[in-house]
């Protein structure tokens, strides 16, 4: 992830699955989740942190409205970053400001957990095993993920490659919003939080280019020596991708080959997210509803096109699996 991904982070997300679900959004509550307040930055987030979510629930059963969850996974240097990126800014979002946003990026390289300083000594040499389902602070990203689903306002750390630390005192706010792209390269790994999604991504790419591209960011936006990288690269990054990684493309419900340069897949994506939105934008009828696509048209204008063809939310979900699936046909063979 780069670090424009971090400050896209700063986008809310959410939407859901049944249209019929859809309906009003709760006020949003000021309650935020703790990212850190300890000098790990974990123990305290899961005690004080979870608490005070469910503190200020206004119920204890969650709301009937919540975010779409869309899960996005892939090897590292995938494109997983630049496909949320693209969809952002297909959907008119990246230039809204956050609290705006009806659609956000997390990405888990935003919990990655606090390392202790033998384990940071080793990082510095390629040493650390980033790729491993335990070098996340899985419980961060669970109460994350369960609090934007309980319309909270959450409040996420900002992780630093270059050191391989959380950074003290700064954090990402992600706004409640209606749609929520998380991404990472194990975020189907954990059950918990892969059931939560309601649409699974995998974004496929070959994996000579994606050590070329990691190559090429690690040196340039990551601090990081052409040794350490390629050492890290074979003795951590390749093993854990084949063991972890690769075994949750089985998951998804839609693979994306060629990653960000898949404009048909991407398009599908983005039409099946506003026909998810337009519904609770007309409910709302909120100022904030301000979506627009590449054209600079309102988003309404898109969606009422659709609508007259009489299309309801399930004709829609399998045109766009069917699509996707031709999308994905018409490249067998070269990346699937
Ligand atoms: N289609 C592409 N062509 C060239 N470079 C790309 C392309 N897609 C991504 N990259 C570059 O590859 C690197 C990894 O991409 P990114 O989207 O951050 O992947 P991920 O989030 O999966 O790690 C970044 O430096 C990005 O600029
Ligand atoms: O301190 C760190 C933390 C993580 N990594 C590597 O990052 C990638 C995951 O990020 P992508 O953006 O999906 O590539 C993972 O492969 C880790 O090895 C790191 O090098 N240092």
């Amino acid at each position: 992830m780069t670090n424009l991904l971090h400050s896209e982070a700063e986008m809310p997300v959410a939407l859901n699955q049944p249209l019929s679900v859809l309906t009003r959004r709760p006020p949003r509550s000021e309650a935020y989740t703790n990212g850190s307040s300890s000098s790990n930055g974990v123990g305290d987030y899961r005690s004080n942190g979870h608490s005070r979510i469910l503190e200020n629930r206004e119920s204890p059963s969650r709301n009937p409205w919540q975010p779409f969850l869309i899960g996005v996974a892939g090897g590292t240097a995938s494109g997983k970053t630049s496909v949320c990126h693209k969809i952002m800014c297909k959907l008119g979002q990246d230039c809204l400001p956050h609290p705006e946003r009806r659609v956000v990026t997390i990405s888990s390289d935003s919990f990655y957990r606090v390392l202790t300083e033998d384990e940071r000594q080793r990082a510095r040499l390629g040493e650390f095993n980033f790729d491993h389902p335990d070098a996340l602070d899985f419980q961060l990203i669970l109460d994350t993920m369960n609090a934007l689903l309980d319309s909270q306002v959450a409040r996420i750390p900002v992780y630093d490659f270059v050191t391989h630390t959380r950074l003290p005192n700064e954090y990402i706010h992600v706004y409640p919003a209606d749609v929520i792209l998380f991404e990472g390269i194990l975020v189907f790994y954990f059950p918990e939080l892969r059931n939560l999604f309601k649409l699974k991504l995998f974004v496929d790419m070959d994996a000579d280019t994606r050590l070329a591209r990691r190559v090429i960011r690690d040196l340039k936006e990551r601090g990081r020596e052409l040794n350490s990288t390629i050492h890290q690269y074979t003795l951590f990054v390749k093993p854990a991708f084949e063991e972890f990684c690769q075994p949750t493309k089985k998951y998804a419900d839609v693979i994306i080959p060629r990653g960000a340069e898949n404009d048909v897949a991407i398009n599908l994506i983005v039409q099946h997210i506003k026909e998810h939105l337009l519904p609770m934008a007309s409910e709302n009828g909120s100022p904030r509803r301000s979506m627009q696509d590449d054209s600079n048209q309102p988003l309404t204008n898109g969606v009422h096109k659709m609508g007259e063809n009489g299309l309801n939310g399930h004709d829609e979900a399998e045109r766009l699996t069917n699509g996707l699936a031709r999308a994905e046909r018409s490249t067998n063979g070269r990346y699937a």
